[in-house]
Order: C-alpha cells, then sequence, then structure tokens
C-alpha cells in the first residue's frame, strides 16, 4: 500500500497552495513529481514527510492516518531529503550520516554493528565513503547533496522522499543517484525539473499544474507534446529512445 494522498488541500495566508491532491506511490516503484516553478512540489513532498498537515484530506501509510503516527514511528518508515537541508556546520560527513540512525535507536541502546554497517554501505553507495572525515562546510553543493543522501538511505527507510536531489550535482553523480535509487527496494518520491531523466528512470509520472494533478500515469502516457506545451510552455518532439525505448524529449529552439 505504501504512502497514498488522499484530496489533500493544503493553503498559507488564505491562499490554496495544493487543491484536493491524491496520488498513490506503488511499493517499491519510484513515482517522479514534476511541475513547473511553484507549481506546489515542495509543498505536496512535506505534507506526504508529515511535516506540514494538509488543510483537508490526509496522507495514508499503509492505510494509516500520518497525523495519527508518532514522529518517531513515521522517521523509521520515511526519509525526507528536502531542497535546501541545512546541517550543522561544525559535524563531519560521517557525523551527518549517523544522525540517520537516530530513529532506530531508543535513549539508552548504544551504536550496534547494525548502525555501522548501515552507515558504510549509505556512505559507499552515496559516493562519499573517502570523504567522511571531511568537515561540513570544506564540501562542494553537490557532496553536501550526496551527504544528505547517504544520511536518508542510513535511515534504512521503506520510504525515500527526495525534492530535486539532482540540484547541484554533475551529470555522471545525476545519472548516478536516479540509478541509485530506481534500484532501492524502497518506494520512492522524487520532484524533479529534468523531464529526460524523470521519463528514463520512473515507473510513474505525476504532473502538477497550480497545486493541481494534472496527469498521471507511466511516462509514456504522460509526456506528451500536448502536455509540454500546455504545462511547461516549451515546444518540443517526444520519440521512444533507441536505447532504452522509454520517452525521449527533444526540445526545439
Ligand atoms: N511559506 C510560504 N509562504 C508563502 N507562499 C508559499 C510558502 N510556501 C510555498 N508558498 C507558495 O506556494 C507555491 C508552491 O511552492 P512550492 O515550493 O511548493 O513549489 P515547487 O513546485 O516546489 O517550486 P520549485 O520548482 O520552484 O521548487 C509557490 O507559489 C510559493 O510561493
Amino acid at each position: 500500500m505504501s504512502i497514498k494522498a488522499d484530496k489533500m488541500t493544503w493553503k498559507i495566508g488564505g491562499t490554496t497552495i495544493l487543491h484536493g491532491v491524491s496520488l498513490e506511490a506503488q511499493p517499491g516503484k519510484m513515482l517522479g513529481l514534476l511541475g513547473p516553478n511553484g507549481s506546489g512540489k515542495t509543498s505536496l513532498l512535506r505534507l506526504l514527510a508529515g511535516l506540514k498537515q494538509p488543510h483537508a484530506g490526509q496522507v495514508l501509510l499503509d492505510g494509516t492516518n500520518l497525523s495519527a503516527m508518532g514522529r518517531r514511528l513515521v522517521a523509521r518508515r520515511i526519509a525526507f531529503v528536502e531542497q535546501h537541508a541545512a546541517t550543522n556546520a561544525n559535524l563531519k560527513v560521517i557525523d551527518v550520516v549517523k544522525l540517520g540512525r537516530f530513529p532506530h535507536r531508543s535513549m539508552f541502546s548504544s551504536w550496534t554493528p547494525a548502525d555501522d554497517e548501515a552507515v558504510e554501505s549509505a556512505l559507499t553507495r552515496a559516493g562519499m565513503g573517502e570523504k567522511r572525515n571531511q568537515g561540513w562546510m570544506s564540501l562542494s553543493g553537490g557532496e553536501k547533496q550526496r551527504t544528505h543522501i547517504a544520511r536518508a538511505l542510513a535511515q534504512s527507510p521503506s520510504e525515500l522522499i527526495l525534492d530535486e536531489p539532482t540540484n547541484h550535482l554533475d551529470i555522471q553523480h545525476q545519472i548516478g543517484l536516479m540509478r541509485l535509487v530506481a534500484e532501492l527496494p524502497v518506494t520512492s518520491i522524487i520532484a524533479m525539473h529534468d523531464l529526460n531523466h524523470a521519463a528514463m528512470f520512473c515507473d510513474q509520472l505525476i504532473v502538477l499544474q497550480r497545486g493541481q494533478v494534472v496527469a498521471s500515469g507511466q511516462p509514456e502516457d504522460v509526456l506528451t507534446e500536448h502536455l509540454l506545451r500546455e504545462v511547461f510552455a516549451v515546444d518540443a518532439r517526444i520519440e521512444a529512445s533507441p536505447y532504452h525505448s522509454r520517452p525521449h524529449i527533444h526540445y526545439l529552439r
């Protein structure tokens, strides 16, 4: 069942940002969340992660209303990498990644070999093993992003929510991150702007426009020339890639 949003509305200062948004993430699959700037992707992800409460509707995690679950229980299930995640500047990479283990430990339990294993595996998968002892402030933007991703992986989540995680990453690390998330045995919801990467890696897509879902389904059904023109205001030609058979968008000059 995993995560489901049921007719969620969210407002701020009298302005409605999300209008009755529903979605269902399939267990173990990757759901891409697309939409122009300001369409409500971050707002939606924050509701799905339980950081904000909807004014109407609900988020269900395996059928249970998220707002009825304790923070710790939610944190054992859902890892969220925010778009502009901040971190205590005095920490080293490995300390940041270790923070991911907190939801799994009680106040009195000591650090276990399983915790070490989760941290090591997360550092390696995010490509940050060699930088483990480097201070946060000395990291590049992309390394900071990968450290946050490692922290989320160390959390051993069953649901992984990522807000534009490939921002700041070079092309090798963009593709590497998308491939990593696609191969993880978790349910992932990932907001992104690169439509070709979304088409290549996501199992399902949802498109938001002005806080409403305007399309959802498989990449080949969602990404049409009409949708690109109407929602993203670009002219493009779309073909099935001869290399991976997913849609490939050629933007027109
Ligand atoms: N705290 C806030 N106060 C006022 N307006 C807000 C607040 N949070 C979000 N908004 C507004 O809600 C709308 C949706 O913002 P949101 O960040 O969810 O969009 P987004 O799709 O993630 O955008 P982007 O692609 O630019 O990151 C925007 O118009 C934004 O200005």
